[in-house]
């Protein structure tokens, strides 16, 4: 449906994204996760048709998607994109910016949708008011609920959660990403928060400097990632010598996650606790060994110098990377 060959634009100043390929089927979730200024928006922006690409195309279908110089109003119309600067109208209701681009000939139909975005963005209580006096996690929602009121086929959303708190993103998140995939509704999403990718993208795409380091399921990427930085975006990870912990891979170097590496009683490997981070479920220790520093994972609590022994989840390691 959506494929991507060779995409290249770069602003005046040099930056941007260069040659990314990939392909999206109907509904798929594709996740663009990297470091800021890696080009997500870009990217995002590229793909929408607010650019004229430097190199490459991009194919809705069977429709090309051309940038500004062949479009009177940039954008395709099929697409919606949602970018970090919500365009809102402020001095009208939350319910008409989210009915500001339905068609007038269906006044039920609208209403039913309306009021179905409402209540799966939580916006009852302010559906009434304007949208000057909202705050910027509401504004958010709203301009979500407005984007998927008449249905696009492809939905791009620029760090949809940015403005949302704890509380609220966890279920919101939940609820949008099941009605994306209820109207199968295509979806391409810039974060920075693992939790938004691993539960709810199909696909993970890794930018660094505007190039695509990886994209693939996101169980892959996660999984075997292909470099620390990679790994390194779902939180702290280490990147170990095989040989030194005896860890019977094929690769010299691997990157191993704190929660296949435990704090046990037995003596293994010993070192010494630099710190200690409260995670609610778990404490991640930090331990120096051999003047490197190992994240692991511990249900005990340990003060700084506590010497500690650790061991690797040897089965869980292999399981994983196979
Ligand atoms: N309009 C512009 N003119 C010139 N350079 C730009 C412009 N927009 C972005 N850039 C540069 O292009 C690069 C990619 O920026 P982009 O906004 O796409 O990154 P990002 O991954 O979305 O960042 P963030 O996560 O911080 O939003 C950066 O170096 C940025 O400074």
């Amino acid at each position: 449906m959506l494929n991507v060959s060779e995409l290249t634009y770069l602003h005046e100043n040099g930056k941007g994204v260069s040659n990314i390929n990939f392909e999206l089927k109907k509904g798929d979730h594709l996740a663009l996760i990297g470091e800021s200024g890696c080009g997500k928006s870009t990217l995002i922006k590229s793909l929408y048709g607010l650019f004229d690409l430097d190199k490459g195309s991009i194919k809705w279908r069977t429709e090309k998607i051309l940038g500004p110089a062949y479009n009177l109003v940039p954008g395709y119309k099929k697409f919606k994109h949602l970018s970090q600067e919500f365009d809102l109208m402020p001095f009208t209701t939350s319910e008409e910016n989210i009915q500001k681009f339905l068609s007038r000939e269906t006044p039920e139909e609208n209403q039913r949708r309306s009021d179905e975005l409402i209540a799966l963005f939580d916006l009852d209580e302010v559906k009434h008011q304007k949208l000057k006096i909202l705050s910027g996690g509401q504004k958010q929602r709203v301009a979500i609920a407005q984007a998927l009121a008449n249905p696009p086929e492809l939905i791009l959303l620029d760090e949809p959660f940015s403005h949302i708190d704890q509380f609220l993103k966890h279920r919101l998140r939940r609820r949008l990403f099941q009605f994306l995939k209820k109207e199968e509704i295509t979806c391409i999403f810039a974060t920075h928060d693992a939790d938004d990718v691993l539960p709810f993208s199909d696909f993970t795409m890794v930018l660094k400097e505007g190039k695509a380091l990886d994209f693939r399921t996101t169980q892959q990427v996660y999984n075997r990632p292909k470099n620390e930085y990679c790994a390194s975006l779902f939180g702290d990870v280490n990147v170990l010598d095989t040989y030194e912990f005896n860890l019977d891979l094929v690769d010299e170097r691997v990157v191993i996650f704190p929660h296949e590496i435990r704090v046990v009683t037995t003596q293994k490997y010993q070192g010494k606790v630099l710190s200690s981070y409260f995670k609610g479920s778990h404490y991640l220790i930090e331990i120096d060994f051999n003047s490197k520093s190992i994240f692991a994972i511990s249900t005990e609590n340990f003060k700084i110098n506590d010497k500690v022994n650790f061991d690797f989840d040897r089965d869980r390691i292999k399981n994983r990377l196979n």
